[in-house]
């Protein structure tokens, strides 16, 4: 059996038989009406331990820098370092496959109350993302699919920032966004993660961004799922293609 396969029946045995009933009555229901959940007890340490080592791998290998912000999200910034779907695709071995684990899904359909898809947009399945320089932000936006699972490998502790915060229950007018309407007529929810961590977002429903850093490097990679819905609906791309989009043709600010 190869390492990838060991990892997948860890994983589908940890999904079987470890996770208590309890912990996800309780993450399902912080995700309705909290917009996310920490989700950390649906992955066995072998597979986080072999997620945050190929994380490591891909950054090594082919990442771009970005410094970009959108009129979709009325300019937040967006400063980080990317690994895009196609390079950890291409050389990624247990990411790819974790991605699109059946029983993965199932577990994760079962806290959101709904079914939950890969994403049938490419370029939105997974992406990783270094912030590491003074000031470095993922800043106020939503994503284009419903949901989002972001596995954090490493994060500065909470005085250095790095951590997310959101705003459930609020929709996207792409042509008029008014984030900081949404940010003064609604609560947002700040969330401390560690090393290990993973989270649920309704990530179409719910405003977010993640603090900006100081000192320190976090490191994460998102997983981007669709709702049932999502698969049926027409859904435009541009922040998403901006920020994944080729070095240069990416549009700076
Ligand atoms: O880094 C995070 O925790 C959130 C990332 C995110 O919102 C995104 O990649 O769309
Ligand atoms: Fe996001």
């Amino acid at each position: 059996m190869s390492d990838v396969d060991a990892l997948l029946l860890d994983l589908e045995t940890h999904l079987a038989t470890s996770v208590s009933e309890d912990s996800i009555a309780r993450a399902r229901r912080n995700f309705s009406y909290l917009g996310h959940a920490k989700i950390p007890f649906l992955v066995p340490d072998s597979v986080k331990k072999a997620v945050a080592a190929e994380v490591n791998e891909l950054l090594d290998v082919g990442s771009v820098r970005r410094d970009v912000s959108f009129k979709e999200t009325d300019f937040s910034p967006r400063r980080m370092r990317n690994v895009r779907r196609k390079e950890i695709a291409e050389f990624g071995t247990i990411i790819p496959e974790v991605y699109k684990s059946a029983k993965l899904l199932q577990g994760l359909a079962q806290i959101a109350g709904e079914p939950v898809h890969p994403c049938p947009y490419e370029p939105e399945q997974y992406v990783i993302t270094c912030l590491e320089k003074d000031g470095d932000t993922h800043g106020w936006h939503w994503d284009d699919y419903s949901f989002a699972v972001v596995w954090v490998i490493e994060t500065p502790p909470i005085a250095d920032g790095g951590f997310v915060q959101c705003v459930p229950g609020t929709t996207w007018n792409k042509s008029d966004p008014q984030i900081n309407r949404t940010l003064v007529k609604h609560p947002i929810y700040s969330v401390e993660l560690f090393a290990g961590d993973l989270y649920l977002m309704r990530t179409d429903t719910t405003l977010h961004r993640v603090y900006p850093v100081a000192n320190g490097t976090r490191k994460i990679i998102n997983m981007g799922y669709a709702s049932t819905q999502n698969l049926t609906m027409e859904l435009s791309h541009e922040t998403m293609d901006g920020l994944w989009a080729e070095p240069e043709t990416v549009e700076v600010s």
